[in-house]
Order: structure tokens, then C-alpha cells, then sequence
């Protein structure tokens, strides 16, 4: 499906989708444990590749209170079965990973697949762990990517992993760890890159009455917890990698004279991406951030280019060049060679794309650098290479680039944010159907 984007203004009030990663730990937690209702949570493509799962495994993930935003979930109790099918995880890699784990537990075998992207993606360092820690790890093509065959009772242990492939390899043992016999011990061989996201981690399981912790080489789960919700619920806070979208609109194409795009639902929480708050404030943004009322606002500025690191934060890095795509400078984003693992390589997608627009772009295997410019982009056909951020993305610069930008592969939003369009449309974005 494709997108026209044409050069427009935005503003008003919306409301950011729940948290992805909350989400898929919430249902997974809520799987892992006897019972639990997940609030709010997001319904997406990949949250739903969870929810198969979990049901996957035994548990019963009921849909019909969706309407009033919980999701009910009777668990498998720590004890994954061995699911009648092979597990299609689509799109997702958190799927993927934090399933290979819990599938490792099982007394048996259990298959994950996904789409052309997903068995694209690196697995292998997950792989070795699980058959160090006692489970059996495959995968079919023996290059570490899927399909993927675990299972083999997963008992525990020390296990040694580098950490700059996949924050969500720690995520998966952390979350299956707790429940084996012996716990689990990771020491990791390099620097982690998306830190916070263990540290989202570490907070879900903490409301489900698990504890991990920090070692001064990595981390460490005991053995024989149980999960189990405080209160038998887990609320979903909003979601900052769809939230950067919003506010970079606000910050590219609001109203003149306008207060610009206000986000309900954005409260703090463990997500690193609250960092596009700062960004768009380095870049000149008018930004204004309520943190007790959970409300952002964000307004057009001159923009100009900064320098940002996004070693924690890789989900950024697609609003982060568009937005640098229309400031006045350079912007360069460093420490992003992690960022060519997602459902594509976003390093290369966001370079080319930008540059169809008309932007000049310096592409390094760990840099990429927008050389913005105020001479104006200017619309064509580009390219959301089948991944739901560039898509995004290349929305935001398509609210000033000059005529219409249209965007393919426009339906991938559902991955993230199923209700992006509508959504930039209720601000006042001029986006119609090719
Ligand atoms: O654990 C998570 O929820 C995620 C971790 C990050 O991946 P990596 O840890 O592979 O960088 C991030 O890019 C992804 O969108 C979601
Ligand atoms: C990389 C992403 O997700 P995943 O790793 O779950 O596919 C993403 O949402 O940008």
C-alpha cells in the first residue's frame, strides 16, 4: 500500500499508542505466569505474534475485553508446553528472541519462523547461550538466523554473550531464567547497546514480583521465581519510538501561530527513547515536556543540526535523520552500526531515501550524517523497505518537502503504530491513498 504525503502544517492534541516493548514483556510476563490481565496494551502486528505465543505454549490469551483495554491472560505457569505448530513470529525480533528462550524450557521442541526480514536477522549469540546453558539451540540454515529450533529443558547457569548484537539476547534469558532450576548469570564480552531496554526489562519483571539485577559484568536472575502481578495487573505506559514521530512532526511542520502537537500519554518510564525529547530541544524545537501530566508538546523552531548518539537508543535513529533532513547543518548520528540489524538496515534505507528527496547524506559503517540544508526537499517516490519506521520517517519529511512524497510499503506501520495515519491525518497532514 502506498502513501501520499503532501507539504503540510500540523497541530492538536492526540495520543500516543502503548508502549511495544512494555507490551510484548507484559503478555510474555502474564504468560510466564499463573494469570494476569495486561491494561492497555498495544495491538499491533508484532504484539499479536506474542499473544500466538503464549497461546502457543498453552496459555489463553483473551481478546474480548480489548475494547475497554485489558487483555486477560491464563498463563502457562513457568511451564511452556511444546507448542502443536511452528511459532510465526512475522516481523518481530522481541518475539523472537524472548520466545527462543521460552521455548528452550520446554521438555521438547519448539519452531520459530518469521518473515523474509526476520530471517535475515542475527540469533546466533542467543543460540549459543541457550545450548551453554543447557537447552538445545538450532538453526536450520546454521547461520544463526531463522528458522530457529529450541527446547530441551533449559536449566541454567553462567553464560558468557557479547552484547552489542541484541539487547533483547539478555532480555530473553532474564525473563526464562527466573523460572528454570539453577537461574541465570550473564557476563557479557563487549559493551551493551540499547541498554535501557534491559532496564525496561528489569522494571516489568519487578511488577511481576521477579528480580533481576545489574553484576558488575552483566546481569543475573535466580532460579524458581514465579511471576506474578501485583494487584493481578500490569498497566501499559505510551510508547516514546511512535511518540518521536508526533513530536518531530510538531517540531518540522506545526501551524504558525499554532501551540503545535500536544501528545497525551507520554509519561515517564524506563524507555531511552524519552531521549527524542532532548534531541528535538538540542535541534531548537519549541519542546515542553509535562512529566506529571504525561503530556508533550512540541512546536517548530529554526532547527539546526546536533550531534546524538544513539548507542541506547536505535529506534530513534530514522525520526532523528529526517528531522536533520530539514535542519539547518549537520547532524550526525554516531554509534549506529547496531541499527543495521532491524527489519532492515535503517542506516542505508535512511541515506538513500533522504537522498531521493534531495538531501545530501554522508553514510560510515557507525555514522551517518545528514548535511541539512534550508534549501527545501523535494517530493517523490521513496521506498519504506517493508519496515515500519523509515515509513514513518520518511512521513515527517514528507510534511515539508516540496509537493507530494509517496510512500511505499505504507501498511507496515501496523508493526508499531496501526493507527500512524489516521492519526498524522487528524493533525491536519495532507495524506491520502496512491
Ligand atoms: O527489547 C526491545 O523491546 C527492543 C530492543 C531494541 O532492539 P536491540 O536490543 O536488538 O537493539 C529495539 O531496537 C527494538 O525495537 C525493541
Ligand atoms: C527493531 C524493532 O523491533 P523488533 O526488534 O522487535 O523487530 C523496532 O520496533 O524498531
Amino acid at each position: 500500500m502506498k502513501k501520499h504525503v503532501s507539504r503540510s502544517r500540523v497541530s492538536g492534541r492526540c495520543r500516543a499508542p502503548p508502549s511495544k516493548s512494555y507490551t510484548h514483556r507484559a503478555i510474555l510476563a502474564a504468560g510466564y505466569a499463573d494469570e494476569a490481565t495486561v491494561e492497555d496494551p498495544l495491538v499491533s502486528a508484532d504484539t499479536r505474534a506474542t499473544m500466538r505465543a503464549v497461546s502457543a505454549f498453552g496459555g489463553t490469551v483473551d481478546r474480548s475485553q480489548l475494547d475497554s483495554g485489558t487483555l486477560r491472560v491464563d498463563g502457562f505457569d513457568g511451564r511452556p508446553a511444546v507448542p502443536d505448530d511452528v511459532i510465526n513470529c512475522e516481523n518481530s525480533g522481541t518475539t523472537t528472541r524472548l520466545v527462543t528462550a521460552a521455548g528452550a524450557l520446554a521438555d521438547g521442541l519448539t519452531v520459530l519462523t518469521g518473515d523474509d526480514s526476520l530471517r535475515s536477522r542475527p540469533h546466533g549469540p542467543l543460540l549459543d547461550a541457550v545450548r551453554d546453558l543447557g537447552g538445545r539451540a538450532e538453526s536450520t540454515r546454521r547461520n544463526g538466523q531463522a528458522p530457529l529450533v529450541v527446547g530441551d529443558s533449559l536449566s541454567g547457569g553462567t553464560v558468557s554473550m557479547p552484547g552489542d548484537v541484541s539487547s533483547q539476547f539478555v532480555t530473553a534469558l532474564l525473563m526464562a531464567g527466573a523460572v528454570t532450576g539453577e537461574g541465570v548469570e550473564i557476563s557479557l564480552e563487549t559493551e551493551l547497546k540499547s541498554a535501557p531496554y534491559v532496564d525496561i526489562t528489569v522494571e516489568v519483571l519487578e511488577a511481576f514480583g521477579v528480580d533481576a539485577e545489574r553484576t558488575d559484568s552483566g546481569f543475573r536472575v535466580a532460579g524458581g521465581q514465579s511471576y506474578s502481578p501485583e494487584g493481578g495487573s500490569y498497566a501499559v505506559p505510551g510508547d516514546f519510538s511512535s511518540i518521536s514521530y508526533l513530536a518531530a512532526a510538531g517540531a518540522v511542520a506545526a501551524e504558525s501561530g499554532s501551540e503545535g502537537v500536544t501528545i497525551d500519554g507520554a509519561h515517564p518510564s524506563a524507555q531511552g527513547d524519552t531521549a527524542i525529547v532532548d534531541v528535538l530541544d538540542r535541534m531548537g524545537a519549541d519542546i515542553d515536556w509535562d512529566r506529571a501530566a504525561g503530556e508533550l508538546r512540541a512546536a517548530g523552531g529554526s532547527l539546526s543540526g546536533v550531534e546524538v548518539d544513539v548507542g541506547d537508543t536505535p529506534d530513534l535513529l530514522p525520526t532523528i535523520a529526517a528531522v536533520g533532513a530539514v535542519a539547518d547543518g549537520d547532524t550526525r548520528i554516531v554509534n549506529c552500526e547496531h541499527v543495521r540489524l532491524k527489519e532492515t538496515d535503517r542506516v542505508s534505507a535512511m541515506a538513500e531515501e533522504l537522498r531521493k528527496l534531495g538531501a545530501e547524506v554522508t553514510e560510515e559503517t557507525d555514522t551517518l550524517t545528514i548535511h541539512g540544508s534550508d534549501s527545501s526537499l523535494v517530493g517523490t517516490d521513496v521506498d519504506g523497505r517493508g519496515d515500519h519506521r523509515i515509513a514513518m520517517a520518511l512521513a515527517v519529511a514528507g510534511l515539508v518537502a516540496e509537493g507530494t512524497t509517496t510512500i511505499s510499503g505504507a501498511e507496515h506501520v501496523d508493526v508499531s503504530f496501526p493507527e500512524f495515519w489516521a492519526v498524522l491525518d487528524e493533525l491536519g497532514a495532507n495524506v491520502t491513498d496512491a
